[in-house]
Parts: structure tokens; sequence; C-alpha cells
């Protein structure tokens, strides 16, 4: 079939967007993979499909398949690109807009400026459901964060188990431009504690509003950002004490700007989202 799809990007975090509602898809998860494909399809971290909701009181469902053709519960940069989708294709004359994902209902709205802001939930620190088998480990107490030890390549490193719907596992660097992120980043993705593997971040506190961030992505590698990523880190930051909300998580793609105000509260990211060309591919 021709598809129509749009080629977008947060902080450089990369998504083809496909409208849904004017378009039959059904496609199997090989052909997710192929259209994510940098050498063989369009190429993307993640591939966004956007569709009528099934709930009522939301404007619309999107579903995210990670570039290896999963799909997955979350994407906050994709929620950016998802704001600037339905906005610029008059799919809705909303600014605020309710969008159900496989892990519920977020909240972005697109501000006067042209950033967007995501309303991307609460944290979720219950390990069973980041979900992380802490099952015989002993973990250390870091201000209100608890740190979690894995054996990744003959080391022990500390790690934060958070999930913003989906799974994050956070350390801090001294550096990240030296952090081992492409020897590490996949031993953490695929570590037997993560029964439904995990997003790997490597998080440098530079002050107390500011840090530097790199996330090697469950299902795509390391992207040049990663939305819920930056949610994770500064959630861990916070509880430990290093962070003070709103913090700028400075990435390779672009800046994000993160801001949660503890407990059972929603985490907010603000960040840009651009539209990079339109296409059609036969699929
Ligand atoms: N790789 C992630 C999904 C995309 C998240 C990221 N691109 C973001 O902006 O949050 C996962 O498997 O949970």
């Amino acid at each position: 079939m021709k598809l129509k799809f749009t080629k977008m990007h947060g902080a450089g975090n990369d998504f083809v967007v496909i409208d849904a509602i004017h378009q039959k898809i059904d496609f199997t998860q090989a052909q997710w993979k192929q259209l994510a494909n940098r050498r063989f399809g369009v190429g993307a971290d993640q591939i966004l499909v956007v569709e009528k909701p099934q709930s009522a009181g939301v404007d619309f469902r999107y579903r995210i398949y990670n570039a290896d053709g999963g799909e997955v519960e979350q994407c906050g940069n994709g929620a950016r690109a998802f704001v600037r989708f339905v906005t610029e294709k008059h799919l809705t004359d909303k600014r605020a807009i309710k969008v159900e994902t496989m892990s519920g209902v977020i909240e972005p709205r697109l501000e006067i400026d042209g950033d967007i802001t995501v309303d991307m939930g609460a944290p979720i620190l219950d390990c069973a459901r980041v979900p992380f088998d802490s099952t015989g480990l002993v973990g250390k107490n870091q201000g209100r964060d608890m740190l979690w030890p894995l054996d990744v390549n003959g080391k022990t490193i500390w790690i934060s188990a958070i999930s913003m719907g989906n799974p994050h596992a956070v350390q801090v660097v001294d550096d990240i431009d030296s952090a081992p992120v492409e020897m590490d980043g996949p031993v953490i993705e695929r570590h037997t504690r993560f029964p439904k593997r995990v997003n790997a971040g490597f998080m440098q506190i530079i002050d107390r509003s500011s840090i530097r961030l790199r996330v090697f992505e469950r299902g795509a590698g390391e992207t040049l950002a990663c939305g819920t990523g930056a949610c994770a880190a500064v959630v861990a930051g916070i509880l430990r004490g290093l962070l003070d909300s709103p913090v700028k998580v400075s990435t390779k793609g672009g800046d994000l700007r993160i801001a949660w105000q503890g407990e059972t509260s929603s985490v907010e990211m603000t960040g840009p989202a651009v539209t990079v060309f339109e296409g059609e591919i036969d699929l």
C-alpha cells in the first residue's frame, strides 16, 4: 500500500508519524521495523501512529513502535511531535489535547511560544510496576531514592529503577562524554532484572538545576534525546537530593525542561517538536 507519513523530531529523537484516522493501517512488526530502518525504509527511532480515541473524554489515541518494531507504552518526545502533527494537519483546533497511550492518558499542550509542554503523569517508583526484579538485592538509600546494584560488564553500577509508563534504569556518571554508553547500554537494556527490558539513562549533574543526559533506549539504541528518560533522570536526581525542580536537561539533540514537585505529582516536560518533511512510501 502507499503510505503517507510525516518525518519529525523532538530534540533530535526522530519519528515517522502516520495519520491512521484517514489511512487504514494494519502492519506487522516486521513492516514497522522496515519502515524505521535507515537503509531499507524511511528511518526513525520510533513510529507514531495517530488514531481516533477508544475512550470517552479523550481526543486521540497514539501508538508508539520502537525501531525494532515492538509496540511500547510511552514516548515523551513523541508526545510533543504528536501535538505538532495534529495541529499542523488541522485534526484538532485545541491547544491542550488529551491523548490515550498504552500506559494511560497524557495531556500535551501547545504553548504560545511554539514549544510544547506535556503532563507526563506521575513517576512509578514501585519496583514491581517498573517492572524491576529486586529479589535478593540489597539496595542503598540516597536521600529519598533507593539505588540498586546491577552487575554490568564485570562491574557493579548503582541505578534508580523508575517508570514513566515505560521502564528506565538511571545512573549518575561523572562525565557523559566518556561514559560507557555503547558498552554498557545494550547490557543494561537486556538485563535479566528488567523482564520487559529497559531504557538505560546516563546522567551527569552540572548543578542543582541542570544535567547532561545520554540514553541507550530500549528497542532503538542511543538516541539524540529521550523525553521519558529526561523525566526519569530528573525524578531520580530530585529524590537523591541532587536536583531542584525545574531542571534543564541537555541532550545531544537539544534541551528539555523538566519540572516535578515530588511524590504523586505529575512530571511536566517542555521542549521542541519539528516537522522535517512529508513523504509517501510503498509498504
Ligand atoms: N525506547 C522507549 C520508547 C521511546 C521513548 C523516548 N523516545 C522518549 O522520548 O520518551 C521504550 O522502549 O520505552
